[in-house]
Formats: C-alpha cells, sequence, structure tokens
C-alpha cells in the first residue's frame, strides 16, 4: 500500500458526505479527484511535501457523542494536544470546522464552536491509521443537526459522566421519555457495522479526584455487556486510558479493512490487556 497525503482543509472534511463509508463515491471524495475511496476508507492520491504526520494509509471517521458535559470535547483535546481544557465549562454549539487548536480556542472563548474535528495518525503495526474525530454537541437542542453525521461515522465513542448519573441513564432507554436514549439514536442512524465503545468518563484517578463517583464501574460493564459493546472508564483530565481508547478503535478499523484472516483482533480483549484502572497513578 503507497504512502499517500492526507486530504486538509474545509473542504475535505466539514461535509456530512464526504468520504462516504458506502464508497460508493456518492461523498466529498468521488467529487475531489485528489481523493479516491477504498473499501470506505478515504486514501488521498497525492504525495506530501509536508511534515511526516500528514502521510496515512487509511482513514475513518471516529464521532464522540453523550450528554453535554460528559466531557466530550476535553477527550478530544486530551487525545490530539495531550492537555486538559482547565476552567469554566464552554458548551458545543453546533457545526464547524476546527483549523487549529490555536483559532479552535479563540473560537471557543467567543463561544462559536458548534461541532469540531480533528485529524490525528496512529501508527498501528507499521499501518498508518488517520482518525478524523468529530467532536458533536451534546445539547438535545443540537440532536437533529448531529443525526446528519452519524451516517458518515465508522466508530463512535459513546461517553457518560461517572459522576453525573443522568448521563449514564440517558444511554439507554429506561422509560418513555421525549428524548431517545444515545443507543437508539445510535441503532437509528448510525451505520450497522459501526464500531461503537463506551467510556465512562471522569474516572476518579490521580490528578482527577474532583468529584465523586456516582455511577460504578461494574454498571458500566454490565450495561457495555448487555448491549454487546466494549467498555473502559477514563479521564481526560488525567489522561488515564485516552490514548487507549482511540487505538482500540483504530486497530479494529484497521483489522476489518485489511481484511487478513490470519490476523485476528478481539477489541475487549485487547483493551482488557491494555486497561488502566482508576486509582492507579501510572497513565
Ligand atoms: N474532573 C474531570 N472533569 C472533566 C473531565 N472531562 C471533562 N471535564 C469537565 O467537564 C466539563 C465539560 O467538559 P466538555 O468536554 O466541555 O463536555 P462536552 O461533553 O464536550 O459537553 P458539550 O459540548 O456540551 O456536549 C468541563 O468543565 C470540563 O473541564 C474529566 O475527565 N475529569
Ligand atoms: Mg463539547
Amino acid at each position: 500500500m503507497s504512502r499517500k497525503k492526507a486530504a486538509k482543509g474545509k473542504a475535505a472534511t466539514s461535509s456530512p458526505s464526504a468520504g462516504s463509508p458506502t464508497g460508493k463515491g456518492s461523498g466529498k471524495a468521488a467529487r475531489n479527484p485528489g481523493i479516491v475511496q477504498m473499501n470506505g476508507v478515504v486514501h488521498p492520491s497525492r504525495p506530501s511535501i509536508s511534515n511526516s504526520s500528514e502521510f496515512y494509509d487509511i482513514a475513518f471517521k471516529v464521532m464522540l457523542v453523550g450528554d453535554s458535559g460528559v466531557g466530550k470535547t476535553c477527550l478530544l483535546v486530551r487525545f490530539k494536544d495531550g492537555a486538559f481544557l482547565a476552567g469554566s465549562f464552554i458548551s458545543t454549539v453546533g457545526i464547524d470546522f476546527r483549523p487549529s487548536s490555536a483559532a479552535f480556542r479563540l473560537y471557543q472563548c467567543c463561544g462559536l464552536t458548534e461541532m469540531n474535528d480533528e485529524n490525528k495518525v496512529l501508527n498501528i503495526d507499521g499501518v498508518k491509521v488517520k482518525l478524523q474525530i468529530w467532536d458533536t454537541a451534546g445539547q438535545e437542542r443540537f440532536r437533529s443537526v448531529t443525526h446528519a453525521y452519524y451516517r458518515d461515522a465508522h466508530a463512535l465513542l459513546l461517553l457518560y459522566d461517572v459522576t453525573n448519573k443522568t448521563s449514564f441513564d440517558n444511554i439507554q432507554d429506561l422509560w418513555l421519555e421525549l428524548t431517545p436514549a444515545w443507543l437508539t439514536e445510535i441503532h437509528e442512524y448510525a451505520q450497522q457495522n459501526v464500531v461503537l465503545m463506551l467510556l465512562g468518563n471522569k474516572a476518579r484517578h490521580c490528578a482527577d479526584a474532583t468529584h465523586e463517583r456516582v455511577v460504578k464501574r461494574e454498571d458500566g460493564e454490565r450495561l457495555a455487556k448487555e448491549f454487546g459493546v466494549p467498555f473502559m472508564e477514563t479521564s481526560a483530565r488525567s489522561g488515564l486510558n485516552v490514548e487507549l481508547a482511540f487505538t482500540a478503535v483504530a486497530k479494529e478499523l484497521k483489522h476489518r479493512s485489511m481484511k487478513d484472516p490470519s490476523e485476528k483482533f478481539m477489541l475487549q480483549e485487547y483493551v482488557n490487556k491494555e486497561i488502566k484502572s482508576p486509582g492507579c497513578c501510572r497513565t
């Protein structure tokens, strides 16, 4: 597989149909001669002359979803920049492209960000896997905006906040409510074969000991098992398992796209092997 250049810029990333995972050529990639699609994956086609992080072999879209305040934006920033967005909570409010971290912070300060997207290239067993990560607004009034983006996502990270019981209850339908639960929405709008992982964020760990836990880890595990999805606890504040969550998803996506029968990959087994528990200070 040849090394190609990542297509950068709003045109390649900000449309809900860009890089359609159907690989049927319906998305932006089909209209852009610089990008071709194979196996539901965006393959850029021009060699890069800039820095090495712009080279990749395969690319996938990963969407962060969950209630407002669970830590989606902080998880993305922790993964991308290795930093924690401390200070007052600025809710994500719609759709926008995040051209650079500096601009993003400026936008955030002005309350202008709606949905942010960020790229990161991971080296997975010698294959450069680009994750294009879409951070969505968790507030109910933006749900209809988010729906349009589900179908293009190859993977979804579904977050709740271990210090907020409502955010956990909203994962699945417990009783008839006006707003559908996250799993119900995912079932309705996402692709059937989307890679889904449940994350209990704000786990008390080292630097992250600010709030009391109200959702036990066992409850998260039980829910994930019931729906057959991998699960782990994270802390955007301390960095606990943040890299692992994205790496595990990248490994699963890479494995699926390579379709090499000799190579077996079990997502939950990998997570169980690599996971660090809250309370331990080795992040
Ligand atoms: N203690 C702790 N606080 C966190 C963590 N992650 C996020 N927060 C805090 O939780 C609040 C909300 O975080 P955001 O990342 O903005 O939440 P969000 O899910 O993006 O919310 P919306 O954009 O409204 O959907 C902020 O005040 C963060 O500082 C974490 O891991 N630990
Ligand atoms: Mg946000």
